[in-house]
């Protein structure tokens, strides 16, 4: 789904989002492993405030290992109350570490609860994340058919669903849906490089010139690898041609062929063609 984010849209995603902040415990605020930055809200720390919070790198199937690991490090250090784990969704990969991390992180609430006499219950929990970044796949994964009607809840107008994972913990069914910082060229091109952003409303090509600007040099001997390239030409554009005439993509009058050309860039990046691939490193 590619949501058109129009002022009022945003407006109404942050007041759901806040409205739903007011039910939960815990706020699990999904990215994706290849773009950990771009692919967030960009005022998620005003939205989230101080709840406690689980950054979850999905998609780290498709991203760079050692580069998930730095952007771990990168997300553990900022905060006592925030914490990052890298996980496949789709797998079901790294899963069971949210459950032990959310009550470490809500240690001290409940410890104080059972101190003023409380007994404790399921930890609340609410999936918060940028379009196609995988909520309705992790919810399906920990849910496990357990989607439980719970029907209104003191204090709650409402009526919310909550999917229960296992005993000690309990998500609300509908995530909350927020926009990237897309009036950031550069955040747009890496979410189209990775397809998050529907492919009719984006110039292709350009997409591909990011991209391989990218991949020559962070990544430079994938292209070696991939294209049979002896040497990576400098210019992008000399590139992109050099790419074509490998790849056969050659029009009548021997002119390269550049749809043809940024179609096999860009599905080789997305099917993993040229390895895993991380599109952000972290500064520090
Ligand atoms: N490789 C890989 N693909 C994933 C992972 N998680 C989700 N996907 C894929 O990413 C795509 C988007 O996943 P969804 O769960 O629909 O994402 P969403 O955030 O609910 O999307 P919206 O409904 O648009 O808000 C789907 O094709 C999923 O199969 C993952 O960990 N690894």
């Amino acid at each position: 789904m590619t949501i058109q984010w129009f002022p009022g849209h945003m407006a109404k995603a942050r007041r759901e989002v806040t409205e739903k902040l007011k039910l939960i415990d815990i706020v699990y605020e999904l990215v994706d492993a290849r773009l950990p930055l771009s692919s967030r809200n960009p005022m998620i720390d005003e939205i989230v405030a101080n709840k406690p919070r689980i950054i979850l790198l999905n998609k780290a199937d498709m991203a760079d290992t050692e580069k998930t690991n730095r952007w771990l490090d990168y997300f553990n250090s900022q905060n006592n109350n925030t914490k990052a784990i890298a996980i496949d969704a789709h797998q079901g990969k790294g899963l069971t570490k949210i459950h032990s991390l959310s009550k470490e992180l809500l240690k001290e609430k409940w410890d104080r609860m059972i101190a003023k006499g409380i007994r404790p219950r399921a930890i609340r929990a609410l999936i918060v994340g940028i379009p196609n970044v995988g909520k309705s796949t992790l919810i399906n994964r920990l849910a496990k058919k357990n989607i439980a009607k719970t029907g209104d809840r003191p204090g709650v107008t409402k009526a919310q669903q909550w999917v229960k994972v296992g005993k000690e913990l309990e998500l609300l069914d509908t995530p909350g849906i927020l926009w990237p910082k897309f009036e950031d060229q550069e955040v747009g091109l890496r979410l189209a490089t990775t397809g998050a952003i529907k492919d009719t409303i984006i110039n292709l090509q350009e997409v591909a010139v990011y991209a391989l600007r990218y991949l020559s040099e962070y990544y430079p001997s994938r292209l070696h690898e991939r294209y049979g390239l002896e040497e990576i030409p400098e210019d992008v554009v000399e590139l992109f041609d050099a790419i074509g005439k490998k790849r056969g993509c050659i029009m009548s009058g021997g002119y390269i062929d550049y749809d043809k050309t940024t179609e096999i860039i860009i599905r080789d990046i997305r099917t993993l063609k040229l390895g895993k691939i991380t599109f952000e490193i972290p500064t520090e």
